[in-house]
């Protein structure tokens, strides 16, 4: 099965990025991960990342930026992750699909554990390509 999957790498004004662990009971559970999530029929990522955020932490961004897509076979499932940058309008962070949440500085990135599908826009991240 291959699906198609949106990540919003999302900034606040102090240039830090908002990363998130998947809880228990999900696919990666306890792995961090840009928040996001598949597309649904008809949608495009922009369309997808508005309404995962207001679903899944119930605030408001604006993707702005596609940072390319990367590939990633996790064996029982195929997924193709885009991602893209985005502004972080607001809204109080109320978690649902994750069981903790972080704004980091890019440095610190190196410090979680990524889903290895992210691996590469969190490399792109810590070199400050994007
Ligand atoms: N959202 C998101 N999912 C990721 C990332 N990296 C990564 O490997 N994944 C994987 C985990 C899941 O297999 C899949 C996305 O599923 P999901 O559970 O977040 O999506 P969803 O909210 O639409 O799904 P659902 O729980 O409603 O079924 O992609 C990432 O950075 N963000």
């Amino acid at each position: 099965m291959r699906i198609e999957v949106a990540a919003a790498i999302i900034h606040n004004k102090e240039g830090q990025v908002l990363i998130a662990r998947r809880k228990p009971g999900k696919a990666q559970a306890g792995l961090w991960e840009f928040p996001g999530g598949k597309l649904e029929a008809g949608e495009d990522a922009v369309q997808c990342l508005r309404r995962e955020l207001m679903e899944e932490m119930r605030i408001a961004i604006r993707p702005y930026e596609a940072l390319g897509s990367h590939e990633h076979d996790y064996g029982s499932v195929q997924i193709t992750l885009v991602a893209w940058k985005a502004e972080y309008l607001g809204g109080e962070i109320a978690l649902s699909d994750h069981d903790a949440c972080r704004w980091v500085e890019r440095g610190e990135l190196a410090e979680y554990d990524f889903a290895p599908a992210d691996i590469p826009f969190v490399e792109r991240l810590r070199k400050e390509l994007c």
